[in-house]
């Protein structure tokens, strides 16, 4: 597909333009489909009027930018090419069939724990992309997450994300329902956080997947007291496995929070996310 191949100037004439998808924070998408080769995909529309407004908000496009280009993950939404004309800027993102991750949440109201499990694996498969390029993506929650056709999970928007310094100063983005306890936490020595943070959203996200609303989900001042508590309840129709998972995910210290690969590993994870061999295969082989 001539999109896809060599790296290659791209310019609005060569895109016919479908119907709106929705909005973004800053801007527009558009489902656009590439005159030559027929490739459908998201155009995002950006005014730089509207950037010049926030401060570090064209930072954050530059940042996003850089950072999507380059990565190549399944689970991870694709950035294929941007351009610009005097008034806007434009990013050639992947189309995502399904749309916007918390908008079947919300509809579902609650997954059932395979579903969950299975977006779970996806999501630890991509941040281990992530970290081991040193990346957090700092900002994971269900409105940043699209779903393929097949039900693959695409993590996007990553205007949050950063390179992991040796140890980032906290800064305040996003909601306060995804943020650990070391984002929030202030006037410890020094609230600095590394790429652990990205551990605790994910168990953020585990538990709303399973129970369809935030661990912390309160008045602002209760979310930051729970959150800095990590006081949860997780209801009885939660599995044990689950359960012990997410257990393992909303920890304080973030050297204790369970690492990736172990996720992978987790009993709740193996018994719904059969990867290649059968698990009963898996069952004989030991
Ligand atoms: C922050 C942000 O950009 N949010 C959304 C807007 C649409 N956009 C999409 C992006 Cl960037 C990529 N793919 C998408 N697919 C959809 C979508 C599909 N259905 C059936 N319904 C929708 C909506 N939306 C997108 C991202």
């Amino acid at each position: 597909v001539t999109l896809l191949d060599e790296p290659r100037t791209f310019h609005l004439g060569m895109f016919e333009i479908g119907k709106p998808l929705g909005k973004g924070k800053f801007g527009r998408v558009y489902l656009v489909k590439e005159r030559t080769s027929g490739f459908i995909c998201a155009l995002k529309v950006l005014y730089k009027s509207e950037l010049q407004q926030g401060s570090g908000v064209e930072k954050q496009v530059r940042r996003e930018i850089e950072i999507q280009s380059n990565l190549r993950h399944p689970n991870i939404l694709r950035l294929f090419g941007h351009f610009h004309d005097p008034k806007r800027i434009f990013l050639i993102l992947e189309f995502a069939g399904q749309g916007e991750l918390y908008k079947l949440l919300r509809k579902e109201s609650r997954f059932p724990e395979w579903k969950a499990a299975q977006y779970v694996a996806q999501m630890a498969s991509a941040l281990q992309y992530l970290h081991r390029k040193h990346i957090i993506h700092r900002d994971i929650k269900p409105e940043n997450i699209l779903v393929g056709v097949h039900d693959e999970i695409k993590l996007s928007d990553f205007g949050w994300s950063v390179h992991t310094p040796n140890r980032r100063r906290a800064t305040l983005c996003g909601t306060l329902d995804y943020l650990p306890p070391e984002m929030i936490k202030s006037g410890s020595r020094d609230n600095t956080y590394d790429e652990k943070v990205d551990l605790w959203s994910l168990g953020v996200l585990t538990y709303e997947f399973l129970v369809g609303e935030a661990p912390f989900e309160d008045t602002p001042v209760m979310t930051h007291r729970r959150i800095a508590r990590a006081d949860m309840t997780i209801p009885p129709f939660v599995s044990a496995e689950a359960r012990d998972l997410i257990k393992k995910l909303l920890v304080l210290d973030p050297d204790k929070r369970l690492a990736l690969e172990a996720i992978q590993e987790h009993p709740w994870i193996l018994k719904h996310c059969v990867k290649g061999e059968r698990a009963s295969n898996r069952e004989k082989s030991k």
